[in-house]
């Protein structure tokens, strides 16, 4: 069967308005909910432990994401980062995605989630940190439908935009989007698209909020504190056990 992580992407994209139309394939059935690979029962990757780890541009994702994977053993998936590799792959929709990259825009949700569920899948592993994603609503009801899948708990990291600014300006990755035009763009859709996001997850009573405003060392610090309590173990515990056995 079919699955859509197997299946190739039908996307209609029109650079006047991509959010509405990337609503059309679910709608008109070319990306199939036929997410269950046997009748009965979820794949493992479905039964998976997922963390959204949210927070304006530069305010330390990424940073942060690596602490908790070497400390906790779960797998990062950036959706940023697996956008960048789509582009880089040559695929049909390199240039539509890097379009939207380089405007700070969001790209189709389909495609996002397809690339995420692909990641999820080929892991292995059955914990996930999913950074920079849900950027809007429509990214997580898509989630939602096609994963099957709702996060544990929201990781927000707060940070003040001149903060923000300073890091990104300071980043020094070559990011074709880490310009100063951008990054106001980034900002607007942030506090447009992503806020509301944030206020949903406070509201299910999913949301964690850590000041990411201080050194990284004293922001991982409070990170710690969190998985620890979250999922009840010392640190690394589980995470040490499976290094063991391999
Ligand atoms: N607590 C911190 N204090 C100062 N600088 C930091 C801190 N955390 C991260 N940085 C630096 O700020 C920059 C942005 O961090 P990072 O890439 O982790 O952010 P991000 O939220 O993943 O960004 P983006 O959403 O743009 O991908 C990096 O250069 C990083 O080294
Ligand atoms: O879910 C997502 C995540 C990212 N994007 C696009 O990528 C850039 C860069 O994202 P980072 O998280 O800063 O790496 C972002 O501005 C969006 O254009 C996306 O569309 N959807």
């Amino acid at each position: 069967m079919e699955t859509l992580v197997d299946a190739p992407i039908k996307v209609s994209f029109s650079p006047v308005n991509p959010i509405s139309l990337s609503l059309q394939p679910i709608k008109s059935g070319f990306l199939p909910i036929s997410w269950l690979q046997d009748d009965h029962e979820s794949p493992r990757w479905q039964k998976s432990t997922v963390v959204f780890v949210l927070g304006g541009p530069g305010s330390g994702k990424g940073t942060q994401c690596a602490n908790v994977v070497e400390h906790f053993g779960y797998t990062h998936l950036s959706a940023g980062d697996l956008l960048r590799a789509e582009i880089s792959s040559g695929s049909e929709f390199g240039a539509m995605i890097q379009s939207m990259i380089a405007e700070g825009r969001i790209v189709p949700s389909e495609i996002t989630v397809k690339l995420l569920c692909e990641a999820m899948k080929e892991s292995g592993n059955d914990k996930f940190l999913i950074d920079g994603f849900p950027r809007n609503q429509e990214n997580r009801i898509v989630f939602e439908n096609v994963a099957k899948i709702e996060p544990a708990f929201v990781l927000f990291f707060d940070c003040p935009e001149e903060e923000l600014e300073r890091r990104i300006m300071n980043r020094n990755q070559g990011r074709e989007d880490d310009n100063i035009e951008t990054i106001k763009k980034r900002f607007k859709v942030f506090v447009e698209s992503t806020l509301p996001i944030v206020s949903y997850y406070e509201s299910k009573g999913k949301l964690r909020k850590i000041s990411a405003a201080k050194p990284s060392a004293e922001v991982f610090e409070a990170v710690k504190d969190l998985f620890a309590s979250e999922t009840g173990e010392g640190e690394a515990r589980d995470h040490l056990n499976k290094k063991i056995s391999v």
